[in-house]
């Protein structure tokens, strides 16, 4: 436990430094929000941002802004002039959330929607060349049949969470539907031949799937 501590330290060291927005909302997160731990936070988010600016995205969407840490992110990879979607429950973390994208000066790139994903999706007329997925564990299949069909060929969904902390190894504890969804997710996309993914077991797992 100790070492995997300090492997984490000695990354943090030897990867680019946050940047002072990210580092301030991370800050101002933990200072006023419950749940504060759901935030990427500073390898998760260096990763995203590296994935989203390999592939150069003209639209992402976002399932699961909280306080807008991901969106932020993923938003710096961007192609010019393109646009992050991003899907929130609570609106009481608009604000929060919009402070810091007008911050990180990328409130031209990124669009808050505030309400239930399930509801918002089917109505979103766009198609997508990037897709994270990081909200209710337990609509995670739903999210995935959803956005299917609105991601490009070629294109990328990143599921958040797919390892659970462990418990997806043992999975039968009566009524606990969101290890049961991460579950469910997992075996769907197992099986699913029209993408290829991969699990990197970074901080609570990332499944990376590309639409064949
Ligand atoms: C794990 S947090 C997202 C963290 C964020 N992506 C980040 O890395 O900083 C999950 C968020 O999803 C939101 N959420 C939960 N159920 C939702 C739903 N049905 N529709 C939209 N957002 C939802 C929660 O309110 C919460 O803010």
């Amino acid at each position: 436990m100790e070492k995997k501590k300090d492997i984490e330290s000695y990354i943090l060291g030897h990867i680019d430094p946050d940047d002072p927005v990210l580092r301030e909302l991370d800050r101002e997160t933990h200072l006023k929000v419950t749940g504060a731990r759901m935030l990427s936070g500073h390898l998760q988010g260096q990763v995203l941002t590296m994935i989203s600016k390999m592939i150069q995205p003209e639209r992402i969407l976002e399932i699961g802004t909280f306080t807008g840490y991901s969106a932020i992110c993923l938003a710096k990879g961007l192609a010019a002039e393109g646009k992050l979607i991003t899907i929130e429950l609570d609106d009481e973390l608009e604000s929060l959330a919009q402070k810091y994208i007008k911050k990180a000066e990328l409130q031209k790139n990124i669009i808050q929607l505030i309400g239930p994903a399930l509801e918002i999706i089917p109505a979103l007329n766009e198609t997508f060349d990037l897709v994270f997925i990081d909200a209710d564990k337990r609509e995670y299949v739903d999210y995935y049949n959803l956005v299917f069909d609105k991601v490009k060929k070629g294109g990328y969904i990143i599921a958040d969470n797919t390892l659970w902390g462990g418990k997806v190894l043992h999975p039968s504890v009566p009524g606990d539907k969101q290890t049961a969804g991460i579950v469910a997710f997992n075996e769907l996309i197992k099986n699913d031949t029209r993408v290829e993914k991969v699990i990197l077991p970074l901080r609570d797992g990332m499944t990376i799937i590309r639409k064949k």
